[in-house]
């Protein structure tokens, strides 16, 4: 079973990868404050992977309530923020408690922000259960929520004290899920560890096929090439941002076409398509690796075109992408598969092609 660590001084934590791993209760009360616990999820991995957490703290007489929020992006808002405080604060919650966000992505970065803010922070575990939050949403501390005008725009960086990937969880997660989270682990590949990307190209079908060998090996390498990021750049000061690559297109598609309409993972796709196609224009990419990029994509049933709007409406919401400064939009390009450049040296004609090229008809 890989054990790995996101290696940050006194933030530095765990992350557990493995089977069986909800029944451990070792795994998850040497984290925990002297008070109770919030197991924190969505009504849906509630319903499936909760009864398991749940033996889990009864057997080891850990007290804890359950706080249940509707599946779906629509949930990663500020009012459910508001809600969920409220269920700690009706249950007496104190400083003395702990959160466990047992879910995908949206209720690790919902409880996450929830655990950062409520009474100025209580510890939190992150309990991922669909691939995209095992491979990438639970590891690195971004947590927060959307607002109408952008993704992501109010949230703290807040690490969590330990992650556990139970595998077996993903037995249930539905296959258009796990081909979202497959598009963050073919970022690591194309922004920092090519061998991995050849690897990906020549084991897709075991990856799909939910080959156990494949998927740990899968998520194990993500994992580790996420927290290498983060350990040099907790708080994106420079070059944490090579891990948004696809994700200005990406978060500008989700915005533009409504939260919900395109999965993380979907809308992440189709911005490395973009993201590659703007290398390629700038003469930063070979056309062959973008051919390569468009194939792996494509391969993992990934979409690669986005809703057919003006080009204005996308840039509308790449202007207020976290990344821009002094009004100036920042992109994660590639010089080659497996080596990210950050810059904002991108023409406007340049960038309107790249969009009217990879539209719906
Ligand atoms: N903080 C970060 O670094 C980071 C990184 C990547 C993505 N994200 C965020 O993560 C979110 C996307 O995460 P996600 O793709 O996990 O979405 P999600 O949390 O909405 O989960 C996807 C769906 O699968 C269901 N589900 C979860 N686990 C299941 C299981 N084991 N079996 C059956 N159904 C299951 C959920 O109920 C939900 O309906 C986005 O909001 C994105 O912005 C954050
Ligand atoms: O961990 C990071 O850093 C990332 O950028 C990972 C992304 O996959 C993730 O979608 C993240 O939530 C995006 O963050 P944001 O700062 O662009 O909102
Ligand atoms: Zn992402």
């Amino acid at each position: 079973m890989p054990s790995l660590h996101v290696d940050l001084g006194p933030r530095s934590y765990p992350i557990h990868i493995g089977s069986g791993l909800l029944a451990d209760a070792e795994l998850f009360l040497p984290h925990c404050n002297s008070g109770p616990v919030a197991i924190f999820s969505d009504d849906r991995v509630a319903a499936l992977h909760l009864p398991a957490l749940r033996r889990t703290l009864t057997e080891a007489g850990k007290p804890f309530i359950e706080v249940i929020v509707p599946a779906g992006e629509e949930s990663k808002s500020l009012q459910q923020v508001e809600s969920v405080c409220g269920r700690l604060l009706e249950a007496g919650f104190g400083r003395d408690s702990t959160l466990f966000a047992l879910g995908g992505g949206v209720i690790g970065d919902l409880g996450g922000f929830v655990a950062a803010i409520y009474q100025r922070g209580i510890p939190f575990l992150q309990i991922p259960t669909t691939l995209l939050a095992m491979v990438d949403s639970s590891v690195g501390g971004k947590t927060g929520v959307n607002h109408a005008l952008g993704k992501n725009m109010i949230g703290a960086f807040y690490q969590p004290r330990a992650v556990v990937a139970d595998l077996d969880t993903l037995d249930t997660l539905p296959e258009r899920e796990f081909r979202s989270g497959l598009a963050e682990v073919i970022k690591y590949g194309l922004i920092s560890d090519p061998g991995f990307f050849a690897w990906l190209e020549e084991h897709l079908d075991a990856v799909l096929a939910e080959d156990s060998d494949a998927l740990s090996h899968v998520i194990a390498t993500s994992c580790k090439d996420k927290a290498e990021v983060v350990a040099r750049d907790e708080q994106e000061a420079g070059r944490r941002a090579i891990l948004n690559f696809g994700h200005t297109f990406g978060h500008a598609i989700e915005a533009a076409s409504g939260y919900g309409h395109y999965l993380h993972g979907e809308a992440v796709a189709i911005g490395m398509i973009m993201a590659a196609d703007l290398s390629r224009r700038l003469d930063l990419l070979r056309e062959s690796e973008q051919q390569r990029i468009y194939q792996i994509v494509e391969g993992a049933g990934l979409p690669t075109l986005c809703p057919r709007l003006p080009a204005e409406e996308y840039l509308r919401y790449m202007r207020v992408d976290k990344k821009a400064k002094g009004g100036q939009i920042r992109f994660i390009l590639l010089r080659g598969i497996g080596a990210a450049t950050i810059t904002g040296d991108v023409p406007q004609a340049a960038l309107i092609q790249t969009l009217n090229a990879f539209m719906e008809p």
